[in-house]
């Protein structure tokens, strides 16, 4: 039987509880005798035991069967284009790097996990710090297969065509504008409603994200909290083949179980995954001159133990109003101590008029290397009429760490790196007037 129904809750972080038998919950404690419907208990827990309050993350999850049953014997699997950090395959360059859209392969059937193609690596997964950033190339549906991520979390950003995550807490049908959160150590299946599927993921090996402070904004606008959505709980109860795929010490791992591992009937508690649709972002920025940080438009930060030194940010570029005066409107030139992995949903990007950085496509701006708008954004915006300007049909993003990010040999060696963008800079024609103030 299967009751695997898309439905959701709002909140972020709440302390949710769902059932989809009546009852199947246990009223005021988490760990009875015997459950209802003989469901087991498990706790999972996202965060150690004794994290404080705010940062402390668990679910009570009661199921058919624990997970230690949902088990076999496990053999390394191939990862196909799937790295971990450290990973210092290929030699890398002090130079800014942006790739074109990669196109779905031709021929080739690859589930969203064998279609899991990393970019960047940075940190190191075993020490619980860094990240890797991902584009997945989807063309076919996970009926029977089955997996998690225990090195890390996954914020997938779907940018053509949608997915549909089927996963232990419930159904999340994740379109391109919208985000999704896979907590680490969730299990899920992803359908394609459209046939295939193309989009990016963080893989965050550090502390989980949460949203950013709002400090002098007050207690509203950026993303707000309810509108996040967690889905209510939904099971497969299905008996027969079915492979789980474990990625752990980065290595895949895969076991035949012989059941579904979704047979979650109902769960509690505030560790669980969501979806965000990044339209419903607010954002805040300068209403009179200059240019802000771009750290006003995170949506979700992953913290590391120093205090404004994120593990992850995830930050976005989405339609507002630029109408500060006198000023130059697009990025300024700048070297950052973070790295900056840049990926675009659909539309133009401000600081790169000139062409070359295309829905699909991704660039990386590694820590203190220069960067800033290529030559056609800064004749533009330097010589603009500065009304009041909407920049619409717009929705970039940056995945922004504090390590160095290193490409794979695959990013490396593919044909949508574009050879002339590390030049880019040498475009910019030098204005310089010393009789001129
Ligand atoms: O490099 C980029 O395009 C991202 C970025 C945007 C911005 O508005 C300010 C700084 C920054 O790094
Ligand atoms: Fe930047």
């Amino acid at each position: 039987m299967t009751t695997l129904t898309p439905g959701y809750m709002s909140g972020f972080g709440n302390g949710f509880e769902t059932e989809a038998l009546p009852g199947a919950l246990p009223v005021g404690r988490n760990s009875p005798q015997k459950c209802a419907y003989g469901l087991y208990a498990e706790q999972l827990s996202g965060s150690p035991f004794t994290a404080p309050r705010a940062t402390n993350e668990r679910s009570w999850l009661y199921r058919i069967r624990p997970t230690v049953a949902h088990w076999g014997r496990f053999r390394r699997a191939d990862a196909r284009a799937w790295r971990s950090a450290p990973c210092a395959e290929a030699e890398l360059p002090p130079a800014p790097l942006r790739w074109d859209p990669i196109p779905f392969p031709e021929g080739a059937a690859l589930s969203l996990i064998e279609g899991m193609h990393t970019i960047t690596t940075a940190g190191d997964a075993a020490t619980l710090s860094g990240i890797a950033a991902h584009v997945y190339l989807a063309t076919r549906p996970m009926t029977d297969e089955y997996f998690y991520n225990a090195d890390g979390e996954m914020l997938f950003v779907p940018q053509q065509g949608a997915l549909r995550l089927l996963t232990e807490f419930g159904v999340i049908d994740a379109t391109p504008g919208e985000i999704a959160l896979i907590p680490r150590g969730v299990k899920f299946r992803a359908e394609l409603p459209e046939g295939r599927a193309r989009g990016y993921v963080c893989e965050n090996y550090g502390g989980a994200f949460t949203l950013p402070e709002r400090g002098p904004i007050g207690a509203n606008c950026l993303a707000n909290p309810r509108d996040f959505l967690t889905p209510v709980a939904a099971y497969e109860d299905r008996e027969g083949p079915a492979l789980l795929t474990v990625k752990w010490g980065g290595a895949l791992w895969s076991a035949e179980i012989g059941h579904s591992p979704l047979d979650v009937v109902a769960w509690h508690g505030n560790y669980a995954p969501c979806k965000y649709d990044l339209r419903r972002f607010s954002p805040v920025g300068p209403i009179l001159f200059d240019h802000a940080d771009p750290s006003i438009f995170t949506v979700l930060t992953a913290p590391s133990e120093t205090p404004g030194t994120a593990n992850v940010d995830f930050v976005i570029f989405p339609e507002r109003w630029m109408v500060a005066e006198n000023t130059f409107r697009p990025p300024w030139y700048h070297m950052n101590c973070m790295s900056e992995f840049m990926g675009l949903i659909h539309g133009v990007y401000d600081a790169k008029t000139g062409g070359g950085f295309t829905p699909g496509g991704f660039s990386l701006h590694n820590t203190m290397l220069p960067h800033g708008p290529d030559a056609d954004a800064f004749e533009a915006a330097s010589n603009a009429e500065l009304k009041p300007h909407k920049l619409e049909g717009t929705l970039a993003f940056m995945f922004e760490t504090r390590f160095p990010q290193r490409v794979t040999a695959y990013a490396a060696g593919l044909p949508q790196l574009q050879a002339d963008y590390p030049a880019y800079g040498l475009a910019l024609r030098r204005h310089f007037r010393p009789d001129r103030p």
